[in-house]
């Protein structure tokens, strides 16, 4: 059946950036919105809402698409786990809720943070004990104390605020920000548990196609939405399902659409090519003293239930937690010293320059090698003080706390690609993560290991560090430190670059209006549209990238 209502314009997947652009678009009265959710929503849900559960909902099929990668013989055969939210505010509703934002010279942006009074008076973080000797120890090792990390200069070690609503002390999730206030607009329709499987499109008369009607499951029934003249499409499906969804519609590379039969409309080399995946992994030690509150006491049963009556009655405690302890540093930190660093640059600089590569991936390998020669004012590692344990090689013991250091990967140069193998909306599609495709990034990581053991053995943590448990002392070699990386590290859940906003002839897919090449009336606004990575959680950034999203839609700015 067809709804009968007309939209202005119809959005495909009710996450960060969906919901952003449903709240945005919806302002004029006179617009009709329709959003159409795959998940439902789960605005009575405490396991999203309570902030001290992150984590907890991670595999929970109800709230998690749990996709998985297809082996490569570079990073050991391992199949990992792609997490991505699923439900109104999509992965905000699941993910750590760490809110950064890159460095200046990456992105131009401004912030105002709360008085330090209001911070205070709000309780806006619980920080655990174990993560205080933090900013000491990383300006011990050279990593300068910063006050406003979200000021456009990101290098150095800080207390990352979190996306945590002050005054309730609950997530501050896409769904509860951005349309729970507005939901009793009578313009904005969201259907929940409706999954898109295909944009049907027509050739249109200016050459460039239209999408005519959108292909939905919902209770287990097939319905469309037709798209009226002048309406608009927009894939905000993230940046696995959108190139997915391109590609279902007919718009892609020949070569992966026409063997399954798919009629191309668009001739598109850019759809699910080129994606950027940080890689993360963990280094995991027991405390001394056990009597240092950390996440690991949520799996006693009597504290947590103690602490979440504590969190019900005062809003305080270790459900208030947010991650917190983050530092961000350039090349040179991390492996010792301004000489090494620009070793291994230029190595990679003569590979790149020598290589088999295209001039569009070339400019774009080129651009991480002009970050790190930045002087420092792009950072090239994240290491973040996790308070609880957080590795995935040994499991944690009972009574037993500990700190997991995070090290992440912000630019690497390996690249793969996401594409269909069916023509089954409901198949996942093909993820290709491409780890280690190029050996620097590897090297980066093993750097790392080393750099994070010289924080746990340095200023407060030595005393305050046992055991390291995740690789083990035993684990010392360089070839053991990168069978440990690739065999428990994984995605970061940041991946971009599956439908790039870049010229088409560089492989873009999406023009600076993010309308979708040779296509008249879809856009694509999400995680996809990011050509390169960034040094920081994306959710900032991508909130912004929506907002500005909706007013070039509306027509208020202009590229
Ligand atoms: C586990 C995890 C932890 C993270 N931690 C952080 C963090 O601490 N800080 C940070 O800044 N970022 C973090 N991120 C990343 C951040 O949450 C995402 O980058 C961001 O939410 C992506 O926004 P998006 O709009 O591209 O997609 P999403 O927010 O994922 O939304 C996509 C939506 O589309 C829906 N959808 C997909 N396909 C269909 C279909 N066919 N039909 C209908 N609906 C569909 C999905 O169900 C989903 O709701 C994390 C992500 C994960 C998964």
């Amino acid at each position: 059946s067809t709804i009968a209502q007309e939209y202005d314009y119809i959005i495909i997947g009710g996450g960060l950036s969906g919901m952003t652009l449903a709240n945005r678009l919806s302002e004029d009265p006179s617009k009709t919105v329709l959003v159409i959710e795959a998940g439902g929503f789960h605005s009575n849900d405490s396991q999203v809402a309570i902030p001290g559960f992150l984590g907890s909902t991670i595999g929970n099929t109800t709230l998690d698409w749990g996709f998985s990668t297809i082996p490569e013989a570079q990073s050991n055969n391992n199949t990992y786990i792609w997490h991505r939210g699923k439900g109104l505010g999509g992965s905000t509703l699941i993910n750590f809720m760490a809110w950064g934002r890159p460095a200046e010279l990456e992105i131009d942006g401004s912030f105002t943070e709360p008085p330090q009074a209001y911070a205070v008076a709000n309780n806006l973080t619980f920080i655990s004990e174990a993560q205080i000797p933090w900013i000491s120890v990383l300006n011990t090792l050279g990593v300068a104390h910063i006050q406003d990390a979200l000021s456009g200069n990101d290098v150095g070690v800080w207390m990352a605020p979190a996306t945590i609503n002050a005054q309730e002390q609950t997530r501050s999730d896409a769904a509860s920000a951005y349309y729970t206030p507005i939901s009793s607009r009578t313009n904005l329709v969201v259907e929940t548990g409706a999954e898109v499987l295909k944009i049907v499109i027509n050739s249109g008369l200016d050459g460039n196609v239209t999408a005519s009607q959108v292909q939905y499951m919902q209770n287990g029934r097939a319905l469309t939405v037709n798209v009226t003249d002048a309406a608009e499409v927009i894939l905000s499906a993230g940046v696995v399902k959108t190139p997915q969804l391109l590609e279902l519609s007919g718009i892609g590379d020949p070569d992966i659409l026409e063997p399954l039969g798919i009629d191309v409309k668009v001739n598109l080399t850019g759809v699910g090519a080129g994606i950027i995946d940080q890689f993360f992994y963990g280094v995991s030690y027991e405390l001394n003293n056990d009597s240092i509150v950390t996440l690991d006491d949520l799996r006693n049963t009597t504290f947590a239930a103690a602490a979440l009556e504590e969190y019900e009655t005062n809003k305080t405690g270790l459900f208030t937690i947010a991650v917190a302890a983050f530092s961000l540093m350039p090349l040179a930190t991390i492996v010792g010293s301004e000489d090494e660093a620009n070793q291994m640059i230029n190595a990679q600089a003569l590979k790149i320059a020598q290589g088999n590569y295209t001039a569009a991936e070339k400019e774009r390998l080129n651009a991480i090698i002009s970050g790190l020669r930045s002087c420092g004012e792009i950072g090239h590692i994240e290491v973040v003080g996790f308070p609880g344990f957080f590795t995935a090689k040994s499991a944690p013991e009972d009574g037993k706390k500990y700190l997991t250091f995070t090290a992440d990967l912000q630019f690497p140069f390996s690249t793969g690609s996401i594409h269909i193998t069916s023509t089954d909306g409901t198949v996942q599609p093909a993820i290709h993560p491409g780890y280690f495709t190029e050996d620097f990034d590897l090297e980066v990581l093993i750097a790392t290991l080393k750099f994070i053991r010289k924080i746990a053995t340095t200023g407060g943590f030595e005393a305050l560090l046992g055991d390291e448990i995740d690789p083990g002392t035993e684990i010392q070699s360089d070839s053991d430190i990168a069978e440990y990386i690739k065999n428990f590290g994984g995605t970061e859940y940041h991946t971009v670059g599956s439908a790039a906003m870049l010229p088409q002839e560089k492989g873009g897919v999406v023009s600076p209006e993010l309308m979708v090449y040779g296509t008249s009336n879809i856009r694509v606004v999400d995680m996809s549209i990011l050509p390169l990575q960034i040094s920081a959680h994306p959710m900032s950034t991508l909130y912004g990238v929506a907002e500005k999203a909706a007013d070039i839609i509306r027509g208020v700015v202009t590229v």
